[in-house]
């Protein structure tokens, strides 16, 4: 299941992934990598460090004009994961226009710095590095740039995190981290082999030297709460302290640590892959913007109960009676009208719609009212369709070993509920459009 739709909302890859084909037509180096596909479209093989690395530095040179050097012993950014984190920051700090920024082990890409300067050509950034190697290519990959006077690169020792790079007589409106991953090598392999066995769907290469990715003295975990601890020293410099996380687990043991320090967190979302990211304060004049909490999709919805159910795409399995291609047949037949759904088909097997009424809560009083034989009500169309509507909704049908699930994800709207709404109606209805369908309709 791809995770795209829960990308960021400025995140311009959301809606438009990358086209490997057309990115290679204009980069050569990236066409060796292509590989064809039975269905006629092309993929790369994301176990490979050469077709990531060429995919990374093309489409950092095709989106964002940059060139980027990048080695293959060390780890290769993924950018439209980066975007996730740089633009729930720029929600932070209000999108100021001319923020000055840290970050914490820039690895040599360069990467976050690179992409919050071209995203935002007035911020300043001071990034930080403590492996020698990786210090001397961000400083080739800021000045290949030109962004010299923007990117500040200062190779630190590891005893310190912040000492020798925050200047206390200065003032920065955040710090952000991709931390170490790993406790220990057994703990990075393990993730490794775990992925390549059991998670097929997470099959990229993780080329990352382990001074990148393992911090021997508690892996993520222990980095973060080391930032946190030293964060309380610079509490009036940095306005806003954040850090990435790679799991779940982690993300729980930093908020439990941070219990007495204003905090917010959020989930990062692309393709397969899953991260989070928190960000704490001292400024008690700040309040965290509310679309931080979640996604901007989600915004003023962070009260309902059911929050966490929103977020997760609702799936309706159907009884293996039932064919995909009478299913697909009962959705845009019957129900989408039904309902009144504008809808448009994505591919043969998936929709978007949008619902401006509420036609599947209360079927019964509506039935009853039919009865009656009022007259439906009609719906007057106004320019504040936009803003009254209930619910934009991704639809996929998925058939696996003959049994059909159909998929619903909230993307949009006022009712983030509508997702489940929708699959408890059609769990409702399904029997009976099987019983008047049977008879006209073949099913396997
Ligand atoms: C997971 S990598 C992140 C690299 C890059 N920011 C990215 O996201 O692709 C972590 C980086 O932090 C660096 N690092 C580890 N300890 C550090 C410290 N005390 N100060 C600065 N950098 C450090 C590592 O060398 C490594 O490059």
């Amino acid at each position: 299941m791809s995770f795209n739709e829960y990308m960021h909302i400025r995140n311009r890859y959301r809606t438009n992934p990358v086209d490997f084909k057309q990115l290679a037509e204009k980069h050569p180096a990236l066409k060796s990598f292509l590989i064809e596909k039975t269905n006629g479209g092309v993929t790369l093989d994301f176990c490979d460090p050469n077709a990531v690395r060429a995919l990374t530095i093309a489409t950092a040179k095709e989106d964002f004009n940059l060139n980027l050097e990048l080695s293959l012993d060390r780890l290769i950014p993924r950018i439209p994961q980066k975007l996730n984190y740089l633009h729930w920051i720029e929600d932070l700090i209000e999108r100021k226009i001319d923020a000055i920024g840290i970050d914490i082990g820039c690895g040599c890409s360069c990467i976050h710095a690179l992409l919050a300067i071209r995203l935002n050509p007035q911020w300043k950034m001071f990034v930080s590095e403590i492996d020698p190697f990786n210090y001397r290519m961000a400083m080739k990959n800021v000045e290949q740039n030109g962004l010299q006077d923007q990117i500040h690169v200062i190779l630190m020792n590891s005893s310190a995190l912040f000492d020798g790079l925050i200047d206390q007589t200065n003032h920065y409106d955040f710090l952000m981290c991709n931390p170490p991953f790993f406790s220990d090598t057994f703990e990075c392999q393990g993730i490794t082999n775990t992925r390549k066995l059991n998670r097929p769907s997470a099959n990229s290469i993780n080329t990352a030297a382990n001074i990148e990715s393992i911090y021997d003295q508690g892996g993520e975990v222990e980095f973060v709460k080391r930032m946190i601890n030293e964060s309380r020293s610079y509490a009036t410099n940095v306005r806003i302290f954040t850090s990435q996380l790679g799991k779940k687990s982690s993300l729980k043991q930093i908020q439990k640590y941070l219990q007495d320090i204003r905090h917010i967190d959020t989930e990062l979302c692309q393709g397969n892959t899953m991260r989070w990211a928190i960000a704490w304060t001292f400024d008690e004049t700040l309040h965290f913007p509310e679309q931080c909490q979640s996604r901007e999709a989600f915004k003023g919805l962070q009260k309902t109960k059911k929050k966490e159910m929103n977020r997760t795409p609702i799936s309706i399995q159907f009884e293996s009676k039932y064919s995909f291609n009478f299913i697909k047949d009962y959705l845009e037949k019957n129900l989408f009208n039904e309902l009144n759904l504008q809808w448009t088909s994505l591919s043969a097997y998936a929709w978007t719609f949008d619902a401006y009424e509420n036609l599947w809560s209360h079927q019964r009083q509506r039935r009853r009212h039919q009865n009656d034989e009022q007259p439906p009500s009609k719906r007057l169309k106004s320019n504040d369709d936009q803003i009254n509507k209930l619910c934009s909704i991704q639809a996929r049908l998925d058939e696996h070993e003959g049994i059909c699930s159909l998929y619903f994800l909230f993307v949009d709207g006022i009712n983030a509920d509508s997702a489940n709404q929708i699959g408890q109606y059609i769990k409702n209805q399904f029997p009976k459009y099987c019983q008047s369908c049977t008879n006209t309709l073949k099913l396997e």
